[in-house]
Parts: C-alpha cells; structure tokens; sequence
C-alpha cells in the first residue's frame, strides 16, 4: 500500500558536521549507514533535530543532497522543508523532489503569528510546487502554532497531503488527527516520552529526535506495541524517559549528548550549532551513565 513504507521508525536526523562545524558529507553518509545497519525505516531530514534552523538554504540544500546521495534505495527518505519564507521552502521542496525524496514535510509559518489562511496558502504553495506526497509538522511548543482538526480536515482535501507528525503532547491529539484522517491518512507520534501512548491512542508510526541515540530500543517498543505486549511496551517507555531525561540534564544540549553517545559509539557527526549548547567536561561522566543505562535497557528488553 502506498503508506507502507512509512510505517515503523523513522529517526529524525541529526545534523552532521565536520570538525570546523561546516555540514559534513562523509559524517551523514556514517550516521546514515549506522541507522540503516539498526533496521530502521527511514529518515526525517532536515526537521528540528537537524537544526535546521541554524542553516543557510545552501547548508539545507546540502543536508538533504549527503542524505539521499547514501541512503535512497536504502529506506524511506522524508525531507523537511518548512523555512522562514515560503520562497525558501518552495525551493527545498523542489530541491527535495529532484534528490528523489519519498515525501515533503514542514512547520507551519515561523516568527509572526499568523492566521489559518496564511497557513494554509504557505503549506498549499509547498504541496503545489511537486509532485510529492506531504506530512504536515504540528510542534505548537517550538512554532507557537497549533494545528486544529478543521485545519487537517481542510488540508487532506488535497489527495497529496498523506498525514501528520504530531509532536504536541496530548496523545487525545494524535488520537483526534487519527479520527480526522482515517485509514487513509498516516498520524507519527512525535513525543517519544510517550511512543507507546502515541501508538496506543492511533499513532501508525513515529518520528523522534532521540532515536538516532538508541534506536534499538525505539524498535522493540514498536514490536512490542504491534504483538500487543502492552506491560512489556509500557516497562520499556519507562526506562526510556529516564534515559531521555537524563540527556535533557546534561549542561550541553540534549543533541550535543546525543552526538557524543554516538560519537562513542564510533559514529563522530561532530557538535551542535550556536546557540545550542555543546557538552561540558561535568557532562562526561553523565554520558557514561547514560550509555549504561542504553546498553542495559537493551540487554533487558531486545532479546
Ligand atoms: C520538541 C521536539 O524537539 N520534539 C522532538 C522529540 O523527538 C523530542 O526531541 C523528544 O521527544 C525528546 O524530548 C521531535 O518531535 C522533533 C523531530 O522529530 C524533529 O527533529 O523534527
């Protein structure tokens, strides 16, 4: 069926740089190869946890060329295009297009709150300049926006508008878009404190920005959901939200330990942009306990 390759876990990826800080070819085409070896679906590129926010268009453009050069023909590739103006989002999109992306993905508009119709228009105008399928982004924490059921309704007149990846956190939402959409329509959870929720309550798959740092165990829950084990599904959450806290503890960003796990995984992608915040020495031994607690989580659950 036409949905079939989104389903099941997509990591968000990460935004992957070489020693000067410069978005590196040969570091994506090692993250690329590391996830695609863990069995995952496909990608999410360019999204939030690809910082995508702190690149120029040509950065982007590349992000999303190193990608698909080293894993189309491998998994799903889905490429976020949301940008400040919808000019620059139009020519990701169609950047995108050419690379062969399996979809289009994107924020609402940025900065100045804008009304329905304006979201509408920009999101419309993104669809309209390919042929490709597209998944709208809902994360009303990060975009001040949030997505109402209407405004779904009104967008999946449009046969190319395949679903939505909700990160807002009632799981009631997921459940509401799911409702709106139906069988036809694929709703990600994006919250991955609560993938299992998100599945439970119509999540057909998710999209996470800690994946990428153990994505062995985002796998088993999502097997683990599908074979119906809910208590096995619900100890697995649990263990999961305290690695995720203790990611979100560290003086660094939560992606600047992520990096570092997997740079000590012998997977280097280099550090975060500025603003974001890279490790500190007290973060150190943090990571330790955190690739502890991963490996150990595995050991419990992916047998
Ligand atoms: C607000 C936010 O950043 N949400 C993340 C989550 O995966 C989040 O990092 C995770 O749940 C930890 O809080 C994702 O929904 C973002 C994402 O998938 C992306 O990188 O585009």
């Amino acid at each position: 069926m036409r949905l079939d390759k989104f389903h099941g876990i997509i990591p968000a990826f990460y935004a992957c740089y070489d020693d000067e800080g410069n978005i590196s070819e040969a570091r994506t085409k090692d993250l690329g190869q590391y996830l695609y070896e863990k069995g995952v679906q496909g990608v999410y590129v360019g999204g939030s946890s690809g910082e995508c926010i702190y690149h120029s268009l040509d950065e982007r453009k590349a992000a999303l060329s190193y990608a698909a050069k080293h894993l189309k023909g491998k998994m799903t590739l889905i490429a976020h295009v949301g940008a400040p103006s919808t000019r620059d989002s139009i020519a990701l999109a169609k950047h995108a297009a050419e690379l062969g992306y399996d979809a289009l993905s994107a924020i609402p508009p940025i900065y100045f709150k804008l009304p329905d119709s304006a979201v509408l228009k920009y999101w419309s105008e993104i669809i309209d300049a390919t042929p490709l399928d597209f998944i709208i982004y809902n994360i009303p924490q990060t975009t001040g926006y949030t997505l109402t059921t209407s405004l779904f309704e009104k967008l999946l007149e449009n046969k190319k508008v395949i679903g939505v990846k909700n990160s807002s956190m009632p799981t009631m939402d997921i459940e509401r878009f799911k409702k709106t959409g139906g069988d036809n329509v694929i709703v990600f959870n994006g919250p991955d404190e609560q993938f299992v929720a998100g599945r439970i309550m119509g999540a057909d798959a998710g999209i996470g920005g800690t994946y990428g740092a153990m994505p062995e165990l985002f796998l088993q829950a999502n097997r683990f959901v599908q074979e119906g084990k809910f208590q096995e599904a619900r100890l697995l959450q649990s263990e999961i939200n305290d690695i995720i806290i203790a990611l979100c503890s560290l003086n660094g960003s939560m992606y600047a330990g992520i990096k570092e796990v997997l740079r000590r995984r012998g997977v280097n992608i280099g550090s975060v942009r500025g603003p974001l915040e890279g490790i500190s020495s007290e973060d150190g031994g943090r990571i330790d306990n955190i690739i502890v607690m991963i490996d150990q989580t595995i050991q419990r659950f992916c047998r």
